[in-house]
């Protein structure tokens, strides 16, 4: 059966301003939960992170996948989501290739996928400094959802930000989708196709005009595939942060916060055809740390098994699609190579 789609234009996702954040605390709290049991998406505005900061990330982002495929493949995506990809990352929900290349980043372990000095100067710096950026502004938020549902105040805090000992799992995720100038791509073709991500808290930053993205709300149960049928357009502004709840915090708070699917479209007919850049930090929980809500619907599992089991869901849901057949005019990335692989998120 077929469901109908619709597609929902406004500006649908509600904005959270973060000024004068200590005595407006409680307010906050009340909106960040208000849009993440309705939603799951809000974006949030008067967030503290310089623009030109922001800016800088995504001139690195973009001198570093200006660099050759032959550079930028001495890098390549490992088992444990860091390095590069191209075309490789295929959703269970599409059964496709996302039409893109991503660098994957992270605090540890990181050994032989930086890019080396020679191939691109202070790139090891530059992105270290923004992913502390983002890592602070998202500890902020992720104590505000602890005092929100109730639990101990650091619980998403210990339970992401490594204090030492090199557990990390959170990532940053350098995104390029490719221009489509003169390429036609059939329906089935998504620069990200849909999905919900695996994390406690996702912070994504667009640059104005490169839109695309859309939501989905109305998931239930975390782990299962099923949502509501209305895409809610999100407005790409660089001075706003997208935020989403991931599957981790949707079952760390018993399902009340939504881990909501998204997807990216490739540009209608009359659209941009030009490139779009996007960066994503994934808040992950440390692999030992035990994640379990207040109420116990869930049994307690280990942020490393959480992914575990995640990837095996979408490995599952990937064989029971069929790989659909390339577009009309081919584009370099659009066939789903033998090599594609299943990224975490
Ligand atoms: O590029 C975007 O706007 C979204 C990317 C995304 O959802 C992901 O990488 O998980
Ligand atoms: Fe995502």
């Amino acid at each position: 059966m077929t469901i109908a789609f619709e597609t929902d234009d406004q500006t649908s996702v509600p904005c959270i301003s973060l000024h004068d954040f200590e005595q407006r605390r409680a307010e906050i709290i009340d909106e960040l939960m208000d849009a993440s049991t309705r939603i799951g998406f809000f974006t949030l505005c008067n967030h503290g992170i310089p623009a030109e900061q922001i800016r800088d990330a995504f001139a690195l982002s973009q001198e570093f996948f200006a660099l050759p495929d032959d550079v930028k493949a001495k890098t390549p995506l490992n088992g444990k989501n860091m390095g590069w990809e191209k075309g490789a990352q295929i959703r269970p929900s599409t059964g496709t290739a996302d039409q893109k290349e991503s660098m994957q980043l992270q605090f540890a372990r990181m050994e032989g996928i930086w890019p080396s000095d020679e191939d691109l100067a202070g790139f090891r710096k530059r992105a270290e400094a923004f992913m502390a950026a983002v890592q602070q502004l998202s500890v902020k938020v992720m104590e505000c959802f602890a005092e929100g549902l109730g639990l101990p105040l650091s619980t998403f805090t210990e339970g992401t930000v490594d204090p030492g000992v090199g557990d990390s799992q959170s990532t940053l995720r350098l995104l390029h989708y490719h221009s489509v100038e003169g390429k036609e791509f059939g329906d089935k073709f998504w620069r990200a196709g849909s999905h919900a991500d695996f994390d406690v808290l996702t912070m994504l930053f667009q640059r104005d005009g490169e839109g695309g993205l859309e939501v989905c709300p109305g998931r239930e149960v975390v782990g299962d595939f099923g949502h509501g049928n209305v895409w809610k357009n999100v407005e790409a502004r660089s001075d706003r942060i997208v935020c989403n709840i991931g599957d981790q915090l949707m079952r760390w708070s018993d399902d009340r916060l939504k881990s909501t699917f998204h997807r990216v479209r490739l540009p209608k007919q009359g659209e941009p055809r030009g490139p779009r850049y996007s960066i994503a930090f994934f808040n992950q929980a440390r692999s030992d740390i035990v994640i379990q809500g207040p109420g116990k619907k869930y049994p307690p599992i280990t942020g490393a098994e959480f992914i575990k089991q995640a990837l095996e869901r979408n490995k599952l849901g990937i064989a029971a699609g069929s790989l659909p057949t390339a577009p009309s005019k081919k584009g370099e990335l659009a066939a789903a190579s033998a090599s594609a692989s299943v990224a975490v998120n």
